[in-house]
């Protein structure tokens, strides 16, 4: 498995701790984020995430801000893209489930880090249901 991992400023230590996570489960990581906690403006950091979503050159991607929404609204630009903000395991469940979301938006100033590894694990590991939910899913995009 191959993730795309995205952060500003706001999530770098956020960003830090789940590469770590992944690398301990042996699952390849490209980061695009900011390692630093300087200022740095979060589109910046999510568009190549969402780009390599776009292009199948990952499975998933995983977007980090402070609230999540600026991550969220920015990936979910790019055609094929399915960005979920997600604040607890049970929304992230259902955003696998239901919604075959390909990437995963955490906002760090507002979940525990314990918790947002809990949403990463759950993100990686729920598959989508499709039937009804494919129906759905495909109403999404607008051409
Ligand atoms: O843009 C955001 C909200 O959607 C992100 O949460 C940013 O991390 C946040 O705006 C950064 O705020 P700061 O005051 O510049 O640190």
């Amino acid at each position: 498995m191959k993730i795309a991992i995205g952060n500003d400023h706001a999530g770098t230590f956020y960003k830090n701790t789940i590469v770590e996570y992944l690398k301990s489960e042996n699952i390849e990581v490209i980061n695009y984020g900011t390692n630093s906690e300087d200022s740095v403006d979060y589109p910046d950091f999510v568009h190549p995430v969402a780009a390599d979503v776009e292009s199948n050159s990952v499975n998933l991607g995983i977007i980090i801000c402070g609230s999540g929404n600026g991550a969220s609204m920015t990936a979910n630009k790019h055609q094929g893209v399915r960005s979920a903000l997600c604040w607890t395991k049970e929304i992230t469940k259902l955003a696998r489930e239901h919604n075959d979301a390909n990437i995963l938006s955490i906002p760090a100033r507002f979940t525990s880090v314990q918790q947002a590894l809990e949403m990463v694990k759950v993100f990686l590991n729920t598959e989508f249901e499709g039937g009804r939910h494919q129906t759905r899913v495909d109403k999404i995009a607008c051409s």
